[in-house]
């Protein structure tokens, strides 16, 4: 019975052990390990994108509420004071509007209000305005309207520029026309170097190649000596594609096809050339003999190709025969800057020497 009892037990124990062994075969091994490395490969990549998402999130740049400030005459608490203050309007467009504000140290200042829930109501878009701004904020020449400070609240944007108390060239022009007030050649080509030194900075003097996208003679504001500083800057492109304007200032290949460039902002400069040189307001057909002759570029090009160029030049600034003589060189300038196609136009640092070499200031 013994020897039967050892005989079952041996038997039980291979009955037990054999299907055991079986079952961990070289195979199952490998997979074990397989399977192992990689479920540890895959919580490792999980856990990995988890820490940098949270890291991404943490380094974005916040949203800012409230005044940013940078200059030193301005505070944080005088500008938020002002701002729910009544306020005088300047002007009105798409894309926002221009108030005068008084602070409460006596600083005036023009506050531009941007924006609308559609237009800047994305947290990407306050956050890329937000960028844009800082970075024209560290903009500055003596021809640039600097950035003095922003405000955002909810869906507006408020940027704080100087006041300026003669206005526009627009303002100015208007007066001009309405024989209000004189402005000479000199004056007049002072401007003109004074825009086009601004264009210079931004187009060649910026760490990146910074485009004006809006020039015109409402966007360029001229200080009580009569230099002029341009005004919105940039400001077209951040603000979304559907509220940038088109103007008989803008350049043919930016109307039609919307491709923009250094020479785009050199053919609106050309048209403020025009406007100094003739007086004249281009929004208007011109008029001549009581018949329209078509565009103020087109009768610029009409008349220099014809040889009466003469004929183009505002009559109320006619006098001494240099300055006669500088004013054709300008118009001839002026039509380049016109060319229907940007690479005939000059750069802005050619047109600097060019009006430069005309007078000595
Ligand atoms: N810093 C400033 N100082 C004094 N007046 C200003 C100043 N900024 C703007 N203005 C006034 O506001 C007017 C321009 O308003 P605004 O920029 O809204 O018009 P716009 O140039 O036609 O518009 P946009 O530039 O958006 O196409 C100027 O003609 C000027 O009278």
């Amino acid at each position: 019975s013994c020897r039967r009892r050892t005989v079952k037990h041996l038997s039980t124990t291979a009955a037990v052990s054999t299907p055991l062994e079986s079952r961990i075969t070289p195979k199952v091994i490998v997979f074990s390990i397989v399977s192992g490395i990689l479920t540890g490969l895959v919580s490792a990549l999980v856990l990995a994108f988890i820490v940098r998402c949270i890291v991404k999130y943490m380094k974005q740049t916040p949203i800012l509420k409230g005044p940013v400030v940078f200059s030193p005459k301005i505070t944080p608490k005088s500008l938020q004071g002002a701002l729910g203050n009544g306020i005088q309007l300047l002007g009105s467009n798409p894309n926002g509007k221009y108030h005068k504000m008084v602070l409460d140290n006596g600083l005036v200042v023009a506050v531009k209000r941007l924006g609308s829930p559609e237009a800047t109501g994305s947290k990407s878009v306050k956050r890329m305005l937000q960028k844009e701004l800082e970075l024209l904020a560290g903009l500055r020449h003596r021809n640039l309207m600097s950035l003095r400070a922003y405000v955002r609240e909810s869906h507006e944007f408020s940027l704080v520029y100087d006041y300026m108390p003669n206005g526009s060239l627009e303002d100015v022009m208007t007066k001009v026309r309405g024989r209000e007030l004189e402005l000479g050649w000199e004056v007049r080509l002072r401007v003109a170097v004074g825009i086009v030194q601004g264009l210079q900075y931004l187009h060649f003097r910026c760490d990146h190649q910074i485009l004006h996208y809006n020039l015109k003679p409402t966007n360029v504001m001229l200080d009580s000596e009569f230099e002029p500083r341009l005004a919105d800057s940039a400001l077209a492109k951040i603000m979304p594609k559907s509220h940038t304007t088109v103007s008989c200032y803008s350049a043919p290949e930016s109307s039609q096809s919307n491709r923009y460039t250094d020479k785009s902002d050199i053919f609106s400069f050309g048209m403020i050339l025009g406007v100094l040189l003739t007086g004249r307001d281009p929004t208007q057909p011109v008029c001549v003999g009581g018949a329209s002759v078509g565009s103020l570029g087109q009768w610029l090009k009409h008349l220099q190709q014809s040889g009466e160029a003469r004929e183009a030049l505002d009559k109320s600034i006619l006098g001494e025969e240099v300055e006669e003589d500088e004013m054709l060189m300008v118009l001839r300038i002026t039509i380049i800057c016109l060319s229907d196609f940007p690479a005939d136009r000059p750069s802005s640092d050619e047109l600097v020497h060019m009006l430069t070499q005309l007078h000595s200031f």
